[in-house]
């Protein structure tokens, strides 16, 4: 019967995610079936969208189903569907290969410990190479809707680095998936074992899950075939009301929906009635994908319209910087041809998407208050929520609410809120100060603390590489402005104004102007300092360094700047450079004050080969004297 037989190898990434999962998996090996069921009902989906225009696809078999059953003299589990199927080409392609940019990377990245990996995979998602958890033999047959019946393929695989596939002649549409166990599965060949698993993994699966009734209660029908016996509830989860739903059905539906096989942070489920009428169940993972930052990466809305699906990835539905988010929308009202380019102008989406957005960020804010869940969520999602203060100036203050930094109060990452940050502020302050800094201990150390830390005023410490920009977008917060404590001049008290005004005339900023000539915009008396002698200060609207890193990754040209040297005269150092006349001498000490200003900043010098000599003499004469 057999035409066409070929043996290839997987792809290198493919053998090496089968043998990581294989080892690390083994402890969470009942997921096969829940990933395997779950590939028969995106089948049965797929089937049902197309045959919307085609009806000859569904043949003479019109109603979904999923049939799983056990052969104890073979041992074998085989999960079957009369969904889409596959050709011999998609065989090859989906069942050989991952078409996942990064994938390389992310395997590298396995560090082989088996507790570490598991997680990790999570992140990847198991999908059908899980059956080799399981089965030492696999073998698919697969007919796609619509081809005739000699179009039928095999494929098996001992999932040790090869395949074969060839032609077969198959009457069934759809995919059968025969798992040959291995002998530490066998509990998988007991029919009560898969009932109680699928009942568990998969009840909300949409489609009916059928198995054989079993022989006790009559289930041989009169010619010898089983008869079969719906075994989940069927129904699409999200149609139910919220009040019937249990925790653990929300989360076996989202591990359904997400491969994931952490459960989900949160999740809002709600059905919006009226003109605009859509049912709407979202999710919030507690872990990001390994491809979170890829463009291309597939994004977590599963769109349905009246229970058929429509399409996943629908990113109409939500704005970039939610893509972490997963679920599914049904909309009843939409035309069932919708299509993606239809979704891009239609005003309704539209009106959806911004209320999705809303509904996320309130769902966000109402995580808020637990503590250990949300610096959960942050730390996997904090910096791509970040991007939404500049993509989405309609919600930039809900978003803001939900930012969280390190601070000179709190250096937890994470730790401080804008509101909490307020609250503690009180009512006198009506700023909001912080600082950039490449890491947090260089933000902690920073000179143009001290000054904030006399006055017992907090600040923010922002350290990641998207912060200064997300901190222009933001302005403000609250109506109170945010202001970068390293740029332009502070707001001072009366005082501090005054004496900051005659300082500016002493004799020592002039000279130390000239010395430093066009290294520097400009010298002058700080407000700033405490303890150290003297600090680097940006103009209000020059390009920080964590901006200049940003647009020369992207390949963009950075304007030269030059930063303004602030010293602070009452430091004994300052007080000691006043009285030195000899101008070679005090050249020198201007351009190392300048020099370790720099190194404050985490920056080098612009030619650190002299500060080095120039710190040499000094450690010389230091030496000879003592
Ligand atoms: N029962 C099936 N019927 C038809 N196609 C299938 C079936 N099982 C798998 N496939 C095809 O094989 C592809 C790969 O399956 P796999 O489970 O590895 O990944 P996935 O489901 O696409 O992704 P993930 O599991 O990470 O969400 C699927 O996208 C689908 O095209």
């Amino acid at each position: 019967m057999s035409q066409d037989r070929e043996t290839r190898g997987f792809q290198a990434e493919v053998s090496r995610l089968l043998h990581l999962m294989v080892h690390s998996l083994y402890s969470n090996r009942e997921i096969f079936l829940r990933e395997l069921i779950s590939n028969a009902s995106d089948a049965c989906d797929k089937l049902r969208f197309r045959a919307l225009d085609d009806a000859e696809l569904l043949e003479n078999d019109p109603e979904p189903w999923i049939r799983l059953s056990v052969d104890k003299d073979e041992g074998t589990l085989t999960i079957a569907d009369n969904g889409i199927g596959m050709n011999r080409e998609e065989v090859v392609d989906n069942l050989g290969t991952i078409a996942r940019s990064g994938t390389e990377k992310f395997l590298a990245s396995m560090t082989g410990d088996r507790r570490k990996d598991a997680q990790l995979i999570g992140q990847f998602g198991v999908g059908f190479y899980s059956a080799f958890i399981v089965a030492g033999r696999v073998e698919v047959f697969s007919r796609r809707a619509g081809d005739p019946a000699d179009q039928g393929v095999r494929w098996e695989s001992d999932g040790e680095g090869e395949f074969t596939v060839e032609t077969i002649e198959r009457p069934q549409r759809g995919t059968a998936v025969v798992l040959h166990l291995r002998d530490d599965a066998k509990e998988f060949l007991d029919d009560q074992k898969v009932r109680a698993t699928v009942q568990q993994y998969s009840d909300h699966v949409a489609f009916p899950i059928l198995m054989p009734t079993p022989a006790e209660t009559g289930g041989e029908g009169e010619d010898g075939t089983s008869e079969w016996q719906t075994i989940n509830s069927a129904t699409a989860l999200w149609q139910r009301p919220r009040q019937e739903i249990s925790d653990e059905e929300y989360q076996n539906f989202y591990r359904h929906l997400s491969h994931d096989f952490q459960d989900a942070l949160t999740w809002s489920h709600n059905k919006v009635e009226g003109a605009l009428e859509y049912t709407s169940l979202l999710y919030v993972p507690a872990r990001a994908p390994f491809d979170l930052y890829h463009r291309e990466a597939s994004r977590g809305l599963k769109l349905y319209v009246q229970r058929v699906f429509i399409m996943d990835d629908a990113e109409q539905f939500l704005p970039l910087y939610l893509r972490f988010v997963k679920g599914v929308i049904d909309a009843p009202n939409l035309p069932l041809n919708v299509s993606r380019e239809l979704l891009q102008d239609y005003g309704p989406v539209r009106k959806i998407r911004a209320a999705l957005t809303k509904r996320v960020l309130q769902t966000l804010k109402k995580l808020g208050n637990d503590e250990e869940k949300y610096a959960t969520f942050w730390s996997q999602f904090g910096e791509v929520l970040k991007e939404g203060i500049g993509e989405d100036p309609d919600n930039r203050e809900a978003i803001a609410a939900l930012l969280r930094f390190p601070s000179t109060e709190d250096v937890r990452p994470g730790a401080v809120g804008l509101d909490q940050y307020l609250e503690r502020a009180g009512e006198k302050q009506d700023k909001i100060y912080y600082l950039l800094a490449d890491n947090l201990n260089a933000a902690r150390n920073s000179p143009h603390l001290e000054v904030f830390r006399k006055k017992g005023i907090e600040v923010l410490l922002l350290t990641e590489r998207v912060d200064e920009w997300m901190a222009g977008y933001l302005g403000e917060y609250k109506g109170c402005k945010l202001v970068n404590a390293a740029r332009g001049q502070l707001d001072m008290d009366q005082e501090d104004q005054e004496r900051a005004d005659q300082d500016k005339q002493a004799p020592l900023i002039g000279r130390l102007s000239d010395s430093l000539g066009d290294q520097v915009a400009e010298v002058r008396p700080t407000s700033r300092l405490v303890d150290s002698p003297a600090c680097l200060v940006l103009a209000e609207d020059e390009l920080g360094p964590q901006m200049r890193m940003m647009l020369e990754a992207a390949g963009q040209p950075v304007p030269d700047s030059k930063p303004t040297l602030e010293v602070n005269l009452a430091h004994p150092l300052l007080k000691r450079l006043e009285g030195i006349e000899e101008s070679a001498t005090f050249t020198e000490l201007a351009e190392l004050l300048l020099d370790q200003a720099l190194l404050a900043e985490g920056q080098l010098p612009s030619d650190p080969a002299a500060t080095a000599r120039r710190l040499n003499r000094l450690l010389q004469e230091r030496a000879d004297q003592s």
